[in-house]
């Protein structure tokens, strides 16, 4: 069985696709790639190390999927467990909220015992405010698929390399 459960929800495709990424770095064998809108509460106790892949839409609100759970992830117990987090936002269009989504997950996963771990730097990007920051670093991957994407391929294989130490594989 895998040891890092990949969960991901996406609008327009972009998360989905840089989830692929991840795992095609990470391993096959080691990362088992989940859609929210699939899966049960229940998958993610199967795993010791879980990445958390969403987008930021809305202005400031979570992709619609992970809306659709975010009560239901008061029933699962993120103790001893690895987190992750990723996603793509729009750091021109949406400046005041460039990856709120993930800080919003973060805040609420973190509260229910799960370990972050993944911290990324701020620098490198141009943005007003993000509920995603912690200390000055962001709780996890800043992708920028409308304004960066020249840059992705690269923070997705130093960000991996980071992950394969903190989780171990
Ligand atoms: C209506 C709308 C609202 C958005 N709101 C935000 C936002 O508040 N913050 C942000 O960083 N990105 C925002 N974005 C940008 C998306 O997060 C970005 O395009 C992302 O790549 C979409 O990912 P997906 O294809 O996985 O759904 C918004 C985009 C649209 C079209």
């Amino acid at each position: 069985m895998s040891k890092v459960g990949l969960f991901f929800g996406t609008q327009t495709g972009n998360t989905e696709d840089i989830a692929m990424r991840i795992q095609d770095r990470l391993g096959k064998d080691n990362v088992s790639v989940h859609d929210i809108s699939e899966a049960d509460t229940s998958d993610f106790a199967e795993y010791e190390c879980i990445i958390i892949g969403c987008p930021t839409w809305n202005v400031g609100e979570m992709q619609a999927d992970w809306e659709g759970v975010y009560e239901d992830l008061d029933d699962i117990d993120f103790s001893g467990k690895k987190v992750a987090y990723f996603g793509p936002g729009d750091q021109i269009g949406y400046a005041d909220n460039f990856m709120d989504a993930i800080g919003i997950l973060e805040e609420k996963i973190s509260s229910l015992g799960g370990q972050t771990v993944g911290y990324w730097p701020a620098e490198g990007y141009d943005f007003n405010e993000s509920r995603a920051l912690r200390n000055g670093k962001f709780v996890g991957l800043a992708i920028d698929e409308d304004n960066q994407s020249d840059l992705s391929d690269d923070r997705i294989a130093k960000w991996t390399t980071k992950l394969k130490s903190e989780f171990g594989l």
